[in-house]
């Protein structure tokens, strides 16, 4: 690996979606973007993932079914709620969903097709970081709600990966703290009993 690679996994995170900002990718960009999402891992080539671009008014007229959504589930809610659902996705210039498409397969179950979506995920990411927009991937309420993702143009049968938020900024990215490894590495010590 590149060292570089390696400096830039050992210290990337992610932005907070409040500090994204235009400009946005460009197209060719973003062309540059899905090309490396699409390099992942898959399991029988199945392909069991497509993007979704979110940008300009389409992000508004989102906005406004989110916040009619919300209330049919919530009842009346206050203008500061109906504001935060109207701009979910205007706050960043481009917002780029990661949809799982769950294919047929005699052999490979349906969760090793999420598993790939979601290094489509990363990749995507890790790309536009590489160009160097930053990136918050998000999935909120609209994801686990069918008439949700209806809005958001998925069939029934497709779920919500990630909607990932791009945009340039100028502010530090602050740290958080990362799980100590000897938490979560271990030789095998056998079969597990409880
Ligand atoms: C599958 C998934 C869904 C997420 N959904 C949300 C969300 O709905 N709202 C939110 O504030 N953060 C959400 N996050 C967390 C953000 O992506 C968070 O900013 C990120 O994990 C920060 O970690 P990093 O700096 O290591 O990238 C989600 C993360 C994952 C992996």
């Amino acid at each position: 690996m590149h060292p570089s690679v390696l400096d830039f996994m050992l210290a990337r995170r992610s932005t907070p979606v409040k500090d994204l900002a235009e400009p946005a990718p460009s197209d060719k960009e973003i062309e540059t973007i899905l090309t490396a999402a699409s390099r992942v891992p898959d399991h029988g080539r199945l392909t069991p993932w497509r993007f979704i671009l979110y940008r300009g008014d389409a992000r508004i007229e989102i906005g406004e079914a989110l916040a009619k959504r919300a209330v049919e589930r919530e009842g009346e809610l206050p203008e500061t709620r109906l504001e935060q659902e109207r701009n979910r996705f205007s706050r960043a210039p481009l917002v780029i969903g990661v949809v799982c498409v769950p294919k047929e397969s005699p052999t490979i179950p349906e969760w090793e097709m999420f598993l790939s979506g979601g290094m489509a995920a990363m990749n995507l990411m890790i790309a536009a970081n590489a160009l160097g927009y930053g990136t918050n991937l998000i999935t909120n309420w609209y994801s686990d709600d069918a008439e949700g993702r209806r809005i958001l143009g998925l069939a029934p049968q497709e779920r919500v990966v990630g909607f990932v938020h791009i945009g340039s900024y100028d502010v530090e990215l602050v740290e958080r703290p990362r799980p100590a490894l000897d938490a979560i590495v271990s030789d095998y010590s056998g079969p597990w009993e409880a």
